[in-house]
């Protein structure tokens, strides 16, 4: 029994250890489970001292505070982002410069071999309106009327020319316009504005049928032959019609293109009626398969109402041997007879839906101004421009490098300049 005292002090001091252990150390212990959420929660904000992250990565840390870098003094290149990584919209810049229009898109060999056909028009139209400007270092309003006859007297047009004298008065007026260098930029600009006609581009039809028109003599059967060459080369079977039933020599020359390059050509006796024949050809066209039809008709006076209504049937008669046919009305204008050109477009205008012109014969003539008085006036494309009788003289009109071969400098001059 004297042991007594002894044991219970090894009991309390076990009870006491016991309590201990199950008490104060098990709350030092993570508690079990709760380790993964222990490890997803937010880190305290711990102030950057480094240089602030792009933002692109920050987007990607998502819950990281966002501390917003002090404004550059001058705008910095874009980070790249990451790849995959979100791109977030970049602070507005500061003082940037307003975007200048993109410059029109010109082919250098397509402007070279366009100058060479233009050389009549640029030694004479656009050389006197140069002239105008050559050596003058202020401007004055007296040059706007040198220029009004230039543009006169080289085929504009009265409404025309008036319309870009007013405008460049108008800049004049403004202070915009102080320099011939301006004065320049600024016709250039009006050229450009006036013969950028959009307009529908030619169905994807099969057979695309296209029907020729114009006055006599101004070079539909030449184009047709010329565009047969282009299309045949581009790999389209072809087929022409000799619509122009009124003279023989015209249905043996759209033969001899025919042969060249070895189109099917559907004739009708001399005299026969074009629009059975124009009929006749759209219906083999389809039969054979082929890419496209080029129809020819005899050429005809604008003022003759017999032959405007001739010319309208033969389109009606096209459109019955086949839906939507023909795709395209194609007017052939002379540009060497200037004004009159002009009034034979309007007239065929009137009397046909027309979906483009051709211009023939630019490389005879001084006046090339024409091709603008018919663009502004008519509001009608000019697709393809004739710049000589060979086949590669048809060349398909594009604005900005007709523009440039008029109005830029030749390799010569850019060399020297
Ligand atoms: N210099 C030059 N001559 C051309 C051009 N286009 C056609 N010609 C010539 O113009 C003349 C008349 O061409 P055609 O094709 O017979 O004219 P057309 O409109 O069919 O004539 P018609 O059948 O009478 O209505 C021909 O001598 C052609 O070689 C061109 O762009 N430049």
């Amino acid at each position: 029994m004297d042991n007594q005292p002894l044991v219970l002090i090894v009991v309390a001091v076990l009870a006491a250890l016991a309590v201990y252990f199950l008490f104060f150390r098990k709350k030092e212990l993570p508690p079990a489970g709760k380790a993964e959420e222990r490890a997803e929660r937010p880190k305290p904000p711990v102030p950057e001292k480094a240089a602030p992250k792009p933002k692109a990565a920050e987007a990607e840390e998502g819950a990281a505070p966002e501390i917003i870098p002090a404004k550059p003094s001058r705008p910095l290149a874009e980070p790249t982002p990451a790849p995959g990584a979100a791109r977030v919209p970049s602070e507005p810049r500061a003082a940037v410069e307003p975007a200048a229009p993109p410059p029109p898109v010109v082919s250098k060999k397509d402007v070279a071999g366009l100058r060479k056909g233009l050389a009549a028009t640029r030694g004479g139209f656009m050389a006197r309106l140069k002239a105008i400007f050559t050596g003058k270092k202020e401007i004055d309003p007296a040059i706007l009327e040198q220029m009004e006859e230039v543009m006169l007297t080289s085929d504009v047009g009265v409404k025309t020319t008036q319309a870009i004298l007013e405008r460049l008065r108008e800049g004049m007026a403004k202070n915009e316009l102080s320099d011939a260098d301006a004065v320049w930029a600024a016709l250039r600009a009006e050229a450009t504005r006036i013969l950028s006609i959009g307009g529908p581009r030619p169905a994807k039809e099969k057979p695309l049928v296209v029907l020729m028109v114009g006055v006599n003599g101004v070079g539909k059967t030449t184009t047709i032959g010329k565009l047969a060459t282009k299309w045949s080369a581009d790999g389209k079977k072809v087929v022409l019609a000799a619509g122009d039933t009124f003279r023989a020599a015209a249905v043996q020359q759209l033969e001899v293109w025919g042969k060249r390059v070895g189109a099917e050509v559907v004739k009708g006796k001399e005299g026969a009626d074009p629009g059975a024949v124009a009929f006749e050809a759209t219906k083999k066209a389809n039969e054979a398969g082929a890419d496209v039809l080029l129809v020819d008709t005899a050429g005809r006076l604008h003022t003759k109402v017999n032959l405007m209504e001739e010319i309208k049937k033969v389109k009606r008669t096209i459109a019955k041997a086949m839906d939507g046919a023909p795709h395209e009305t194609l007017l052939v204008l002379d540009a060497t007879t200037g004004q009159n050109a002009l009034t034979q477009a309007a007239l065929f205008k009137e009397a046909l839906e027309l979906n483009g012109l051709i211009l023939t014969k630019l490389d005879g003539t001084a006046k090339g101004g024409v091709v603008l008085g018919v663009c502004d006036e008519l509001k009608v494309p000019v697709r393809y421009i004739g710049l000589g009788e060979r086949a590669e003289d048809l060349r398909e009109f594009v604005a900005a490098d007709f523009v440039e071969a008029l109005f830029g400098k030749d390799d010569g001059e850019a060399e020297a300049a």
